[in-house]
């Protein structure tokens, strides 16, 4: 078996999250290829020797893997896809985050969910994406085209709202006065839709959510649409730009820009192991069930 693994941040409580996965591993013989920087900061800790052999882009993230592991929160996930791509290369997430909500694996227990993993008793969450065509082209979105949360579009430089003239497969839905719109996918749908008043999704609901930031109009609502719509977007506001994000990573673009939102043809592969389903996740991370009264 051979493994990718990643990460972007060193804090001394990654070292026994790094020890587990590695004496792991290493006893069970799976090879381990590891992100440059982030092995570079392991040898600069002392955590990890330098005798790994390493991987810098996606590129060299060919089908030979059998797994990435992201080690991290779920910004560190949202990265790691743009690793993956459409390789189809399944990630795993270790939490060392925060709330890490699409990070499964737990720290505590990482040894009894890696042998689930060398076991191959996991299965496939398909997560749907979403990709962006900007007309006139912005060179920023071209390189990396693709969301695993949300788009959204959102005011920038002043607290004047944008108005988002929206079509739906070129029927007109709605002009949002807001502060922004989020377009998410089911995944996204925890994020930040959920701020915005957005419902949770499954993972598998083959749907796409529209939900305004903020909109001064009482009767905008977040829509939930078929997951091959078209959605376009135009945006104009009293500033000459408005921003554009696609996960963590923002853009600026021209007010009068005409944005196409659609899904992907390729998915990310989430794994999921046993008894760390979608359900379990939304009852432990989002606190349900934690109301006493029943
Ligand atoms: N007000 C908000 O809730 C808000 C605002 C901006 C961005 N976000 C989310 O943050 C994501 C980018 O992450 P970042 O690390 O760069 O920003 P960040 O560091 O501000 O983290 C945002 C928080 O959102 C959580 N999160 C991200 N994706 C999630 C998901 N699918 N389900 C549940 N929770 C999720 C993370 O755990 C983190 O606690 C965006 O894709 C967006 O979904 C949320
Ligand atoms: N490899 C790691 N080792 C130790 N701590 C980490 C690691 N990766 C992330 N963290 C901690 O988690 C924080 C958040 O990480 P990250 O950006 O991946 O997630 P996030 O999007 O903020 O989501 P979350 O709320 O799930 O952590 C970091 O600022 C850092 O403190």
């Amino acid at each position: 078996m051979k493994v990718a693994i990643y990460g972007q941040y060193y804090q001394n409580s990654t070292e026994p999250i790094i020890n587990d996965i590695f004496v792991f591993f290493n006893k069970n013989n799976v090879e381990m290829v590891i992100e440059s920087h982030f092995l570079l900061m392991l040898n600069e800790k002392k955590i990890v020797e330098n005798k790994y052999k390493t991987f810098t882009s996606h590129t060299e993230l060919d089908s030979s893997f059998d797994m990435l592991i992201s080690i991290g929160g779920d910004g560190t996930i949202l990265r790691a896809a743009t690793l993956v791509r459409d390789s189809g290369i399944p990630i795993l997430g270790i939490n060392a985050g925060r709330l890490g909500f699409l990070a499964t694996v737990q720290k505590e227990n990482i040894a009894e969910f890696m042998q689930f993993v060398i076991d191959r008793k996991y299965t496939i969450s398909k997560r749907a994406l979403l990709s962006l065509t900007c007309s006139p082209t912005n060179e920023s979105i071209e390189e990396i085209n693709f969301a695993m949360n949300e788009i959204t579009v959102s005011r920038k430089d002043t607290t004047s709202m944008i108005t988002i003239d929206t079509y739906l497969n070129d029927e007109f839905l709605n002009s949002y006065w807001a502060d922004g719109l989020i377009i998410s996918t089911p995944t996204g749908s925890t994020g930040y839709s959920l701020s915005c008043g957005g419902p949770i999704l499954t993972p598998d609901v083959k749907s796409l959510l529209i939900t305004p930031i903020a909109p001064h109009n009482l009767t905008a609502r977040p829509l939930v649409v078929p997951d091959d719509t078209e959605i376009r977007l135009k945006v104009s506001g009293r500033e000459e730009n408005y921003l554009v994000s696609l996960d963590s990573r923002v853009t600026s673009v021209k007010n009068e820009s005409i944005l196409i939102l659609k899904k992907t043809p390729f998915q990310i592969n989430m794994v999921e192991i046993p008894e760390e389903t979608f359900l379990k996740t939304l009852r432990s991370k989002l606190l349900w069930g934690q109301d006493k009264r029943n």
